[in-house]
């Protein structure tokens, strides 16, 4: 363990595609920043910040440590991680882990041997190809201690990127795992040929069941209609520069599953997460019929012509009577 350095020194973990945005969006808000990879390669182009592949250099004494690794690798790397004592945690990975079906603040916790409310989660609408170009965004900062919150945010508070505060950390997660697997559906359909309506379909009956399962969680319902929630689900949805939404399209257009990973721009959480959310929402009694059609077509071998004749031939329900939002 560490010593905390007086003045606030940010650094970031991981080196892909947010990572590095985020990256930038913290220099352009005046922070000293440090980036970790674990090839030299990826460090390259950012200018003004200092690089490494050694974790201690980049971590050690920093009280800001951001985690921008495809969860899948947030155990791992972070069981390595020489966090300062009372540091605070950002964690930007929108996926659950597979053998254990938690969210990442958790895992964050578990490794790091931290308290829940040391990670404040960053979650939105949030490209990074067009943050990048500087178009105006902006995301939740949850975390459990308001305060810190509040503290944190600043370091990426810009002219073009506003983040909003929240202590529903549950909910920001939920909504940023979850957007993920109906993006592969609706890019799914879109590959197929289906348009507009059948879009705007998925993507609100995919708002159900991402605040279905939020609220048997503990999430407020409210944050389902904010950024970290429906914000990020039509971005996700709406777009060919998501990895999420092309992955589906492949799919949809034909593409073998191996290809569809094999081609990607990097890594399609909702595609990974995808049995793990199935999971938990079957220990918690929740219906999640879009999503339990994504873990079909990515983990048994389903086509994605019989995704869509599953999810048209289900019973037929009422609208608007299993979510009630305030
Ligand atoms: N790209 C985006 O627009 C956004 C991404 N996110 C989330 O941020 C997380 C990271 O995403 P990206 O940066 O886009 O991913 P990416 O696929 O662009 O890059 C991931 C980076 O992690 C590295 N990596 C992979 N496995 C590793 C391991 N075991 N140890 C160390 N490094 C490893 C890769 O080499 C790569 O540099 C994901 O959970 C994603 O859902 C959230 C918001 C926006
Ligand atoms: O989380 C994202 C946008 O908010 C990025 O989405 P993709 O991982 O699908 O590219």
């Amino acid at each position: 363990m560490c010593a905390v350095d007086s003045e606030v020194e940010v650094a970031v973990v991981g080196a892909g595609a947010w990572g590095r945005v985020f990256s930038s969006l913290m220099l352009q808000a005046g922070a000293e920043v440090s980036v970790w990879a674990r090839r030299r390669e990826s460090l390259s182009g950012l200018a003004g910040m200092h690089v490494s592949t050694d974790l201690n250099e980049v971590v050690c004494g920093k009280s800001v440590v951001v985690v921008a690794l495809p969860s899948a690798a947030v155990r791992e790397v972070c069981s390595r991680l020489p966090l300062a004592s009372g540091a605070s945690v950002v964690s930007l990975s929108k996926g659950l882990e597979a053998e254990t079906n938690l969210f990442m603040g958790d895992v964050l916790a578990q490794t790091l041997h931290i308290s829940p409310s040391q990670v404040v989660v960053v979650s939105g609408p949030n490209l990074s190809a067009e943050i990048a170009e500087g178009q105006p965004s902006g995301a939740v900062a949850a975390c459990l201690d308001l305060q810190r919150a509040q503290e944190v945010s600043p370091l990426f508070s810009t002219h073009s990127f506003r983040p909003y505060l929240s202590t529903d950390v549950i909910g920001a997660e939920v909504g940023g795992v979850v957007k993920n697997v109906i993006a592969v559906a609706v890019g799914a359909a879109a590959g197929m040929g289906y348009q507009t309506n059948t879009r705007a379909m998925l993507i609100t009956r995919g708002l159900a069941e991402m605040a279905r399962l939020g609220k048997a969680l503990g999430a407020q319902e409210a944050t389902f209609l904010g950024l970290a929630g429906v914000g990020d689900l039509i971005a996700t949805c709406s777009s060919p520069k998501s990895r999420n939404f092309t992955f589906g399209f492949n799919m949809g257009s034909g593409m073998k599953r191996e290809e569809a990973f094999s081609v990607s721009a990097g890594v399609v959480e909702g595609a990974r997460s995808a049995r793990a959310v199935l999971e938990l929402a079957g220990q918690k009694g929740v219906e999640m019929p879009i999503t339990a059609a994504v873990a079909k077509v990515v983990f048994q071998g389903g086509t994605v012509e019989e995704m869509g004749e599953y999810l048209m031939g289900r019973a037929r329900k009422m609208d608007g009577v299993d979510i009630k939002f305030v």
